[in-house]
């Protein structure tokens, strides 16, 4: 597989904190969770890498270009973006809302194929014709991901960054939303980079987890059994294994460490 980001040295001040540095490549296709305590600098990460923020240290590239150098054309043809709790300012048809994702393309012919594929695969199929002010928390973040699909949906090897994609969705759509997601990228050989805060579902549907700890990558593992012991690090936490036959581990979070 092809690399199509690369991160080398990058380092961002945040007042007085800091985030980085940080060294990391992603190839095309990948499945990549960020896992991480509440303030560990997940947002953060997950912004430097889509171009949102600026390093003052180290380079950014996507497909061998700096991040910063592309347009905001060129930005939109190879990266989307799922922030959390993302909201609009009116009252705007989900539809309109969707379409958004390609306001930088030219309408043609294909582009309401494009739109209803979209909000089939984001499980919003039904709520074309609502108002986005009068939806739930879930039927907004659907519509939100499914102008991520038509974004990206003519493009190939780009990548999707999305922040805690599962939140405020019930059992029954996170897993639609998680297989629509997969083959939506898959299909397109798309990498997907998510913010998680359930660590099985990071260890169901990902291949890879970076760990990120007091503003540092701490740990980049492919997913199985070895990476549990650094996850209980990760959160002071016990983590038991309650399946050890399937392929990928199912932890149980049991009990928090006494560190002092
Ligand atoms: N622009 C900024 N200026 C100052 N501090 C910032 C800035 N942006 C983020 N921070 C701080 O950096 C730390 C990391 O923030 P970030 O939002 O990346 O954490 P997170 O891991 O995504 O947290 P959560 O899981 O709670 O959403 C936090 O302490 C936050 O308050």
């Amino acid at each position: 597989m092809r690399i199509i980001f690369e991160a080398r040295s990058a380092l961002i001040k945040l007042g007085e904190k800091s985030f980085g540095p940080f060294s990391l490549q992603i190839k095309e296709g990948e499945r990549i969770a960020i896992l991480g305590p509440s303030g560990a600098g997940k947002s953060t990460l997950l912004k430097l890498l889509s171009g949102e923020i600026k390093p003052h240290l180290g380079s950014l590239r996507l497909k061998g270009i700096n991040l910063h150098r592309l347009t905001a054309f060129g930005l939109s043809r190879v990266r989307a973006v799922l922030p959390q709790g993302s909201e609009v300012a009116f009252g705007l048809p989900v539809e309109v809302v969707i379409r958004m994702g390609r306001i930088a393309l030219p309408e043609n012919a294909k582009t309401q194929e494009v739109i209803i594929e979209a909000a089939r695969l984001a499980c919003c199929g039904g709520l074309l014709k609502r108002n986005f002010d009068t939806l739930s928390g879930g039927e907004k973040a659907r519509v939100q991901l499914a102008r991520v699909f038509a974004q990206l949906s003519d493009e190939k090897n780009g990548c999707i960054f999305v922040d805690e994609p599962l939140a405020s969705l019930d059992p029954g759509l996170q897993i639609d939303i998680m297989a629509g997601m997969q083959q939506f990228a898959k299909e397109r050989g798309h990498a997907i980079v998510a913010i998680l805060h359930d660590i099985n579902q990071a260890l169901q549907h990902f291949d890879r987890l970076i760990l990120v700890k007091e503003g540092s990558v701490v740990g980049d593992y492919p997913t199985g059994y070895d990476v549990v012991p650094p996850i209980e690090k990760l959160y002071d936490i016990k983590l038991d294994v309650v399946d050890i036959c399937s392929v990928t581990p199912l932890v149980f979070p049991k009990a928090k460490i006494f560190t002092g």
